[in-house]
C-alpha cells in the first residue's frame, strides 16, 4: 500500500483543532515518530510523539508543517519559522480569516501553501475540511494533502479563495451552531416540562439519529421534514413557527453572516 504520510509532520500549535486532526492521524496509522509538536507549553500530546518548546535548527525535506496556532500569531511564528522552510517544505494552514497571499508574505521560500479550514468532528473521521491551494502547486502537492486530508471525513477543494470565509462560517464555525442548537432543544423541552436530564439526553439522540439518517437517505432534509409532519398534525404546528417569515433561514443567515464577517475583519488585520 502507498504510505499516505508525509516524511515529517511537525505541528505549529496542537490546541483544539490541530489536536483533533493528529488525534484521527495517528488513529489511521501515522506513525509517531515522524510527528513533531512545538507548543509553548510543552505538554504531552501522544505516545510517541516528540514536543519541543523551541524550533529545530532545520526542517527535513519533506516535511509537512501544520500551523494549527491563532491567526494573530503568524508574524511571530513566521519569524521563527520562515528560515527553516524550503522548496522541500509543504506548508498547511489552519488559520481562520488568513489568506495564501499573507502566508506566502510570510513563508516566502517555502515549497506548496495550502490553505484547509477543518472542523472539530475530524478526531472522529467525521469532519469537513475546506481547502485551496496556490494556482502554481502542482498536482502532486494537491495529491498528497488530498492524501493526508482524507482520514479526517468529507474533503472539499475551494475553487474561488474568496469564499473561504463564507465556508469557514458554514463548516468550520458550524459545529458550535449545532452544539448550541441541540443545547436550546434540550432546553426548550425544560422549558415545557421535562426533566432536565431526561431533555438533554432525548435532544442529542435525536440529532444524532436524524443527522445519521439525513447521510443515509436519498431524499433531501426539507423532504425529510415533511416526512415527520402528518398532515394536521404536531409536526407541522410546530414546522409553522420555524418557517414563519423564514425565520430559521433568516436566523442561520444571519449567524453565518456574522462569521463570515469576522473572517473579513481578520483578513484585513483586525
Ligand atoms: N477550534 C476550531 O473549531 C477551529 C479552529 N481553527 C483554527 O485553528 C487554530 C487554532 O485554534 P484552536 O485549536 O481552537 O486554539 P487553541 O487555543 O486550542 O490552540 C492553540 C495552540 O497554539 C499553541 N500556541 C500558543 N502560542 C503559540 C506560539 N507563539 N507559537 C506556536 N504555538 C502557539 C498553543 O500551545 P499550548 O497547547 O502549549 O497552549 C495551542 O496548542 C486557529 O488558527 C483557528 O482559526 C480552524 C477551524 C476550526
Ligand atoms: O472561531 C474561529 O475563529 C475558528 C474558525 C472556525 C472555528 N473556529
Amino acid at each position: 500500500m502507498n504510505d499516505i504520510w508525509p516524511k515529517k509532520l511537525f505541528l505549529v500549535g496542537c490546541g483544539n483543532m490541530a489536536g483533533q486532526m493528529l488525534t484521527r492521524w495517528l488513529a489511521c496509522g501515522l506513525d509517531p515518530a515522524r510527528v513533531t509538536v512545538l507548543r509553548p507549553s510543552g505538554r504531552a500530546v501522544a505516545d510517541g510523539v516528540q514536543v519541543v518548546t523551541a524550533y529545530p535548527a532545520s526542517l527535513a525535506p519533506g516535511t509537512t508543517v501544520l500551523l494549527g496556532m491563532k491567526p494573530y500569531q503568524l508574524g511571530d511564528v513566521a519569524t521563527a519559522l520562515a528560515p527553516l522552510c524550503g522548496e522541500g517544505t509543504t506548508l498547511l494552514s489552519i488559520l481562520a480569516g488568513t489568506p495564501l497571499a499573507d502566508l506566502r508574505r510570510q513563508f516566502p521560500k517555502a515549497g506548496p501553501i495550502v490553505r484547509a479550514m477543518p472542523n472539530l468532528p475530524v478526531g472522529l473521521g467525521q469532519g469537513v475540511t475546506a481547502l485551496h491551494a496556490e494556482a502554481a502547486s502542482s498536482e502532486a502537492a494537491r495529491t498528497a494533502i488530498d492524501a493526508l486530508i482524507a482520514p479526517l471525513g468529507l474533503a472539499e477543494w475551494i475553487a474561488d479563495e474568496g469564499q473561504f470565509n463564507e465556508v469557514t462560517a458554514l463548516s468550520g464555525c458550524g459545529p458550535a451552531f449545532l452544539f448550541r442548537f441541540i443545547d436550546a432543544l434540550a432546553r426548550a423541552g425544560e422549558a415545557i416540562g421535562l426533566p432536565a436530564d431526561q431533555a438533554a439526553r432525548m435532544a442529542l439522540a435525536t440529532v444524532h439519529g436524524s443527522a445519521n439518517m439525513a447521510a443515509q437517505a436519498s431524499d433531501s432534509p426539507a423532504v425529510l421534514a415533511d416526512r415527520v409532519a402528518s398532515p394536521g398534525g404536531m409536526t407541522r404546528e410546530g414546522l409553522n413557527i420555524l418557517d414563519a417569515d423564514d425565520r430559521l433561514l433568516k436566523l442561520l443567515t444571519d449567524t453565518l453572516c456574522a462569521a463570515r464577517d469576522r473572517g473579513e475583519e481578520m483578513a484585513q488585520g483586525g
